[in-house]
C-alpha cells in the first residue's frame, strides 16, 4: 500500500477536529468535540448507544455536513467543496457492509472500484483480497458468505482506494469471537502498513487491545488519551492483598508502612491498600504480613481495565443526569 507515505512528524494531523457539532433539528447528536489523530494512529471512539459515534464518522466522512465547528480530514478542510478530494483519501466501512448479495466478491469489488475510477483496478482487487485473506472465495456470491466474511469483503472494498484514513464503524458488531479476532488481526496488519484508523466500538477489550488512544464520547467528549494514562488519571494506585484467614488487627499490619496511604477490608481476608508507589509499598506490606504471622495468598497491583474507566465516566454522566 502507501509505501511513499510521509512520516507523521512531517505532516499535519490525519484528523483535526475543533469544536465540531451536529444537530438534527432540536436533537444534538454531538457537540463541542475537539481532538487530533496523528498519521499511523489507531484511534478508538467509544460511547453508549446514541452517543453520536456514527454521526461523527458520517460527518468526518463527508456524508453529512456539521452544524458547528471545523475539521480537517487527511489534511484537507472539511467543506462541501472539498468533499470529493477528501473522499479520495479516506474510506469508510459502515456497520452493515452493504454489498450486492447476488454478485460475487470480485464483482462487488469491481463495481465499487469502477464507481470510484480506481486506477489499476485488477491488481488492486488482488492485493485487497490477499490483505483480507479472501482470494479463495473471490468467485463466491456475497449472499452465500457468513457475516464475518462479508465484513472482510467490506474491508477489502475500503482498501481498494489505498486510503490514508480508514473509518471503521463497529467493525466487529455481531461477529462471534473468532470472527472478531480475525478482524482484529486485519486491523493490526493495516496499522503495520501505516494506515490511520478511526474505529468506533462498544467492545472495550477491543479498544484496549487495538487502540493507541481512545476518546469516550457521550454527546460531548468525556475524555481522551492512552488507556494507561486514563487509568492513572482516574484511579488511585492500590494493592490487593489476600490472606488465608482474616487478619485479627489489619491496622497493626498496614498502618504506617512506607508508601501506604490507607487501607480497607473488601471482604473476609481481602484488603485494598492505597499506595503512592507500589514498588516501595508491596515489599513492605509483604514483610509486615510475614512478621504478623499471616498466611499470604497473594499481593497484587490492582489493574483497572478500559471498561472500568468507561463505566466510571458514563456512570458519572448518568448521576448528573438524574440530579
Ligand atoms: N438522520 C438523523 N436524524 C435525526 N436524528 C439522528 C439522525 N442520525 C442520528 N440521529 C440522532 O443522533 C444521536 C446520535 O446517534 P448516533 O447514531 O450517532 O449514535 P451512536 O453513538 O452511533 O449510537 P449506536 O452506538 O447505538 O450506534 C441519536 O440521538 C440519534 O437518534
Amino acid at each position: 500500500m502507501s509505501s511513499g507515505k510521509l512520516l507523521s512528524a512531517d505532516r499535519a494531523p490525519a484528523l483535526s477536529v475543533r469544536g465540531l457539532g451536529k444537530h438534527f433539528g432540536e436533537r444534538v447528536a454531538f457537540q463541542d468535540v475537539f481532538f487530533e489523530v496523528g498519521y499511523g494512529e489507531v484511534f478508538g471512539f467509544l460511547g453508549p448507544n446514541g452517543a453520536g459515534k456514527t454521526t461523527i464518522v458520517r460527518t468526518l466522512g463527508t456524508l453529512i455536513a456539521p452544524t458547528s465547528g471545523s475539521a480537517t480530514v487527511a489534511g484537507i478542510p472539511l467543506t462541501a467543496e472539498n468533499g470529493v478530494e477528501i473522499r479520495r483519501r479516506i474510506a469508510i466501512v459502515p456497520e452493515s457492509p452493504g454489498l450486492y448479495l447476488r454478485l460475487s466478491v470480485t464483482e462487488n469489488l469491481e463495481c465499487f472500484g469502477d464507481l470510484y475510477e480506481t486506477p489499476g483496478l485488477k491488481d488492486r482487487i488482488q492485493d485487497a483480497l490477499r490483505a483480507v485473506d479472501m482470494t479463495d472465495r473471490a468467485g463466491d456470491a456475497c449472499g452465500t458468505l457468513s457475516k464475518g466474511l462479508r465484513q472482510r469483503v467490506a474491508l477489502a472494498r475500503a482498501l481498494l482506494s489505498d486510503p490514508e484514513v480508514l473509518f471503521l464503524d463497529e467493525p466487529t458488531s455481531g461477529l462471534d469471537p473468532v470472527g472478531a479476532r480475525d478482524v482484529h488481526e486485519l486491523i493490526d496488519e493495516l496499522r503495520n502498513r501505516g494506515v490511520t484508523i478511526f474505529l468506533t466500538t462498544h467492545r472495550l477489550e477491543e479498544a484496549e487491545r487495538l487502540c493507541d488512544r481512545v476518546a469516550i464520547l457521550n454527546t460531548t467528549l468525556r475524555t481522551i488519551g492512552r488507556p494507561a494514562d486514563l487509568r492513572e488519571q482516574l484511579f488511585a494506585k492500590t494493592l490487593a492483598v489476600r490472606t488465608l484467614v482474616p487478619l485479627p488487627e489489619p491496622g497493626r499490619v498496614f498502618d504506617g508502612l512506607p508508601a501506604v496511604d490507607g487501607w480497607r477490608e473488601r471482604d473476609s481476608g481481602a484488603y485494598v491498600v492505597s499506595v503512592s508507589d507500589s514498588t516501595i509499598a508491596a515489599p513492605a506490606v509483604a514483610r509486615a504480613l510475614v512478621a504478623a504471622g499471616a498466611d499470604v495468598l497473594s499481593i497484587s497491583e490492582s489493574y483497572h481495565s478500559l471498561e472500568d474507566i468507561y463505566l466510571q465516566l458514563i456512570d458519572e454522566d448518568n448521576e448528573v443526569g438524574r440530579r
